[in-house]
């Protein structure tokens, strides 16, 4: 056990503040070493530090730590646990899992998933275009400022409400106003927020009891099921005015979002007292919370990074002329000749791991782990970021650095088998998100970085304070010079007609 406990609360004060949680416990790991517990209030987690830890957990340990924490956050706000990202390991979380898993990955969904892709990404190519078109504010080498952040989450959002719901929120077609379209975007950030800052009610059973904090996880939760309500009640209806599918993924059916799909599969049944409706917002919802704040971290940091690092993004925009040309937007299939840019992101996601303490999860059974005895009930906190960083296996390890994944780590991935890179997490609950995701993260820089150039508004380095949450976000906004790179007509041609 680390020293530093205070009475009652324990080592929460390490979680709450500056500097952010992972680094505080990364110094930690410099004291205590590579496996070491902590308190939370009356609660003992295990904080794991190094690659070896993290096999051994993954591996021979993986069906006792597969399980989620019951906090104060998931009970008022996903469901009470019906939103399986979420749920405690077991037949319900195996089957939503299932369901999801072949929702991402069937061969006919794989395709209306690439086209949601493909046509979000020009859609939001196009919009930029036009703000930069109609900008009364291009300096004289023709750029204008850009806050990005807000250009990504907007992309983001769009893709993946397009995915889960049928939905496009921002910029052209939108289906809802720009107020309502802000509103669902904040209400999922407040519950990214609430659920990553270490809630006393979590930590102290007796401030559970009085109702701590609850009132605006309560209020949030409010928000975000009139949203899902209002599109499961769109959805249902749409289903009564077509002929009813058999009770599997409806092979026929072009326009099929993940809400269509689970309306089919559930077919109004009722799992572990939850009822078919109530599991089919929540599992939405834990798609939506698991695919929007990751994907427009990731796309942030890795602009920060390139712009703090020139010769890294002249590399990048070669490999697009080289590999591509000027003429053309970049698909799916174009992704795999860029092989410098899947190491941009991969070096982005190492030093950079969106969700930086994983997700948290709970031991299910005593065990052994490091040579140590763990109880059941302990929390796992993967330090993810410090398992990324460790000099012992990367060198440099500090320094951005793509050419290492073409180097000397050409054969190592993010697929959880490489214990030394998880930013997706490892074993059983691993995110199941990863091909969409990177799908997405990939996709959206290629076409933004082929179709724009970008330059950082000063000399001053861009800067790099990451916010406590779920997420380690950016801190401040990300301004930057953007101007279009292609000719008029290439624009123009946006978006094409199988938009
Ligand atoms: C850069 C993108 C992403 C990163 C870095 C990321 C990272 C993670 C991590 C670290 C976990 C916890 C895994 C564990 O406990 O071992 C997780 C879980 C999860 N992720 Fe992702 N994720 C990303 C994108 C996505 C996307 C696109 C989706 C949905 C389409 C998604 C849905 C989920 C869900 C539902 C879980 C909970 C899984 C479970 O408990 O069974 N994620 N993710």
């Amino acid at each position: 056990m680390a020293k530093g406990a205070w009475p009652i609360i324990g080592h929460l004060m390490l979680l709450g503040g500056t500097p952010t949680p992972h680094k505080s416990l990364g110094s930690m790991a410099e004291k205590y070493g590579p496996i070491f517990s902590i308190k939370l209030g009356a609660k003992r987690a295990l904080v794991i530090n190094n690659w070896e830890i993290a096999k051994e957990c993954y591996t021979k340990n993986d069906l006792v730590v597969s399980s989620r924490s019951k906090l104060v956050a998931i009970e008022h706000i996903a469901y009470n646990q019906a939103s399986f990202g979420f749920a405690p390991y077991g037949p319900f979380w195996r089957e939503m899992r299932k369901i999801v898993t072949v929702f991402l990955s069937n061969r006919r969904s794989m395709e209306i998933l690439r086209h949601v892709r493909f046509c979000g990404i020009k859609n939001s190519v196009k919009d930029l275009f036009d703000a930069w078109d109609n900008s009364k504010n291009k300096n004289e080498s023709g750029y204008v400022l850009v806050e990005m952040k807000e250009w990504f989450t907007r992309l983001v959002f769009n893709i993946v409400f397009q995915t889960m719901a049928g939905k496009r929120y921002f910029g052209t077609n939108a289906v809802v106003s720009e107020k309502e379209a802000e509103k669902c975007v904040k209400a999922v950030r407040e519950f990214m927020h609430m659920l990553g800052v270490c809630t006393m009610a979590d930590a102290i059973p007796l401030l559970r009891w009085i109702n701590f904090g609850v009132k605006a996880m309560k209020e949030t939760a409010k928000e975000l099921d009139v949203i899902l309500d209002a599109w499961l009640v769109e959805h249902t209806q749409k289903k009564k005015n077509r002929v009813l599918g058999e009770k599997v993924i409806v092979e026929n059916d072009d326009h099929q979002d993940f809400m269509d799909m689970m309306i089919s599969v559930l077919d109004g049944v009722t799992i572990e007292g939850f009822d078919a409706n109530t599991i089919n917002k929540a599992t939405t919802l834990a798609l939506i919370l698991g695919a929007t704040d990751t994907s427009t971290v990731t796309l942030t940091w890795t602009i920060c990074l390139l712009l703090r690092h020139p010769h890294a993004l002249e590399k990048v925009k070669q490999e697009l002329n080289t590999k591509i040309g000027k003429e053309r937007f970049i698909n799916e299939s174009d992704i795999n000749k860029l092989a410098y840019l899947q190491a941009v992101v991969k070096e982005t996601l190492r030093l950079y791991p969106p969700g930086p303490l994983s997700a948290p999860r709970e031991f299910t059974e005593d065990c052994t782990l490091g040579g140590y005895h763990i109880k059941k009930g302990t929390r796992l906190i993967t330090n993810l970021w410090k398992i990324q960083t460790d000099p012992n296996v990367w060198e440099d390890p500090m320094e951005f650095k793509p050419e290492r994944f073409l180097t000397t780590h050409k054969e190592v991935d993010v697929r959880g088998h490489h214990f030394e890179l998880l930013p997706f997490g490892s074993g059983r609950r691993i995110c199941p998100g990863i091909s969409f995701g990177l799908n997405m993260i990939h996709l959206t820089l290629a076409n933004f970085l082929h179709s724009f150039d970008i330059s950082s508004p000063s000399s001053e380095p861009i800067d790099m304070t990451e916010i406590l949450g779920m997420t380690n976000e950016k801190a401040t906004p990300l301004e930057i010079m953007v101007k279009p790179l292609l000719s008029t007509k290439y624009y123009e041609t946006m978006p094409s007609d199988e938009c």
